[in-house]
């Protein structure tokens, strides 16, 4: 099959410099290797997918992205640097540009949303209580969770805890941002919410998005570029954005999932 159908041709007014180089990838944990070969580049302003089906290694690539799994071979650069050519200080140091939101939000139950935000404010910077309160105010108001500040995670709903969740990943100015399955356990009107605003923070704070998600109709609305990564080949097979793989990718995996939502919606069984 003709590769050119499976990568999106570059659009010629795309002229936005690359923000992170992943070079010839290959991830394993031990002597299972997961993802070979794999190869793309994540332009600035971006909201870049990672597609493809259940344990092919979404979440795995991501890991490797924040500083949690070094590849086995290859390279990434963020911007000139080499992110894993270092030791871990200056992973740390590149890191201090990334912001991270987990499935869970994964926020400290124990502390209130203010104090979950100021946590890597007080650990990273000098910054003083005040101004920190501050920029926890700033943070808190940019995801509309401002009223929620004195409140403890237990308090908030699922969509809350993703938001609180974003406000913390932003805590530090990233502009680099990592989200792995954000809208994952929320019901389809706080999805779509939590879309429009990881699109508000791209477009008002010129972020850049890596986003690893199962949501079809949220990726075909959010994200321009992406990967799908094959389980059964464990490298990328297709480049390019969700609707664009979606509308033009000929290879067979990749268009039975771009259309599952077809599928799902006629079948009672569908996996979702
Ligand atoms: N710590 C680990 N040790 C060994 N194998 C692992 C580990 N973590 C993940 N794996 C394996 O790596 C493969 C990829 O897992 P990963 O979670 O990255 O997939 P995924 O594409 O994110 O899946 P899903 O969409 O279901 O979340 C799976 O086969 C998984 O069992």
């Amino acid at each position: 099959m003709n590769d050119l159908h499976n990568q999106m041709p570059s659009a010629p007014d795309d002229t936005r410099p690359v923000m992170i180089s992943v070079n010839g990838v290959t991830l394993a944990f031990g002597p299972k290797v997961i993802q070979h070969d794999v190869s793309f580049e994540v332009k600035r302003g971006s909201i870049f997918a990672v597609m493809g089906g259940s344990g092919c290694g979404k979440s795995t690539l991501l890991k490797s992205m924040i500083g949690l799994l070094r590849p086995t071979q290859g390279r990434y650069l963020v911007g000139q640097d080499n992110y894993w050519a270092g030791d871990d200080a200056s992973r740390v140091h590149i890191g201090r540009r990334f912001g991270v939101l987990f499935q869970s939000g994964a926020l400290w139950s124990s502390m209130t949303v203010g104090e979950n935000v100021a946590l890597p404010m007080q650990m990273f910077t000098r910054l003083e209580p005040p101004v920190i309160r501050q920029m926890v105010e700033l943070k808190l108001g940019l995801v509309g969770m401002l009223h929620a500040i004195d409140q403890y995670p237990s308090e908030l709903s699922g969509g809350m805890r993703k938001r609180a969740g974003l406000a913390r990943a932003m805590s530090l100015d990233p502009d680099i941002l990592f989200f792995d399955e954000p809208s994952a356990g929320l019901d389809p009107i706080t999805s779509a919410r939590l879309d429009e605003l990881i699109l508000n923070l791209r477009d008002g704070l010129g972020a850049t998005i890596i986003i690893v998600s199962h949501e079809l109709s949220s990726l075909f609305h959010i994200a321009d570029d992406g990967i799908f990564l094959d389980a059964g080949q464990k490298t990328a097979i297709a480049h390019g954005s969700p609707v664009w793989l979606r509308d033009h990718c000929t290879d067979p995996v990749v268009h039975a999932f771009m259309h599952r939502e077809q599928l799902d919606s006629s079948s009672p069984h569908g996996d979702g």
